[in-house]
């Protein structure tokens, strides 16, 4: 679904909402790939490493996102009720609001992304980079700043397919029964749906074959290991050239370990408040 069906106050469909997770999936492999060209670099995530000259004493990585979000949120991007910001206490907007139709009732403005900001600092960029530090601290850090955007829009829009599921007819009142209880356990299997999630994690692994392999080379078995060689090869250091890969396996299990779980966190925790708004 583009931003404008917000703006022009179409309610999307659990159809439309599927389509665009769907391409969202597209816009986290390859922000995947194009972090995986670069060494962790684990520097960039530890707080108190580099030294700002104006005091500022988080990580690398903590501050690039405190400086690209209080830009973006002086555009308004944080009034859109698709994207949430990872950093608090942001500058006003220097342009005036935009009507967005209230398709959300989201009072509490749910945020889970300290949750998705650990699990890609401490599990995907390990997963997803060969060890070591190449010094490409700037690149490596605007590629997870893609990442962790793409991460948050994709877990976030739950609360969408949550309004979505809620406003059926067909499961309505079952909802509003479970809220009412306060029975979230009850919440996440009215809204679990395995077909759709099995259905993904095998797409996303043909995906995740397809756009990680090099496909200049015409070899077959350039897959068969599972390490997927990307055609961009990051350099090191030192200047040695070195090999970057996706590893579908990984990929896979982002989704299913962390993805599909914390869109339902946030599913379940938008419904649980769908009452008091
Ligand atoms: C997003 C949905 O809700 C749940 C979460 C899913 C996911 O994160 O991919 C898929 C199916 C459901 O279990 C949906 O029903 O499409």
């Amino acid at each position: 679904m583009s931003r404008n069906l917000l703006i022009l106050g179409a309610a999307p469909s659990l159809g439309e909402l599927r389509d665009t997770l769907i391409r969202l999936e597209d816009t986290i492999i390859f922000a995947l790939i194009e972090r995986s060209q670069f060494r962790h670099n684990r520097d960039i995530y530890e707080a108190d490493k580099m030294h700002f000259k104006d005091g500022y004493r988080g990580s690398f990585l903590t501050w690039f996102l405190k400086e690209v979000e209080c830009v973006h949120a002086r555009v308004r991007r944080y009034q859109s009720p698709d994207e949430y910001p990872f950093t608090n206490n942001l500058p006003d907007p220097v342009l005036p609001p935009l009507e967005y139709p209230p398709v959300l009732v989201d009072p509490a403005r749910i945020n889970i992304n300290d949750e998705i900001f650990d699990v890609y600092v401490n599990t995907v960029v390990p997963g997803i980079t060969a060890d070591g530090d190449d010094n490409n601290y700037g690149s490596s850090a605007t590629r997870d700043i893609e990442c962790l955007q793409a991460l948050s829009r994709r877990i976030h829009y739950g609360k969408f397919v949550a309004e979505s599921k809620f406003q059926d007819p067909a499961t309505h009142d079952e909802y509003v029964r479970h809220i009412k209880a306060g029975d979230r356990a009850k919440l996440m299997e009215l809204l679990t749906n395995t077909r759709v999630e099995e259905q993904l994690l095998r797409r996303l692994k043909a995906k995740a074959l397809i756009y990680g392999q090099d496909l200049s080379s015409a070899c077959p078995d350039s897959v068969g290991n599972g390490l997927l060689p990307v055609s961009a090869a990051g350099e090191s250091g030192a200047g040695e050239r070195v090999k970057t890969r996706v590893d579908y396996d990984l990929v896979v299990s982002l989704y299913r370990d962390y993805v599909i779980p914390l869109t339902k966190e946030v599913e379940v925790e938008y419904l649980i408040r769908r009452l008091d708004g």
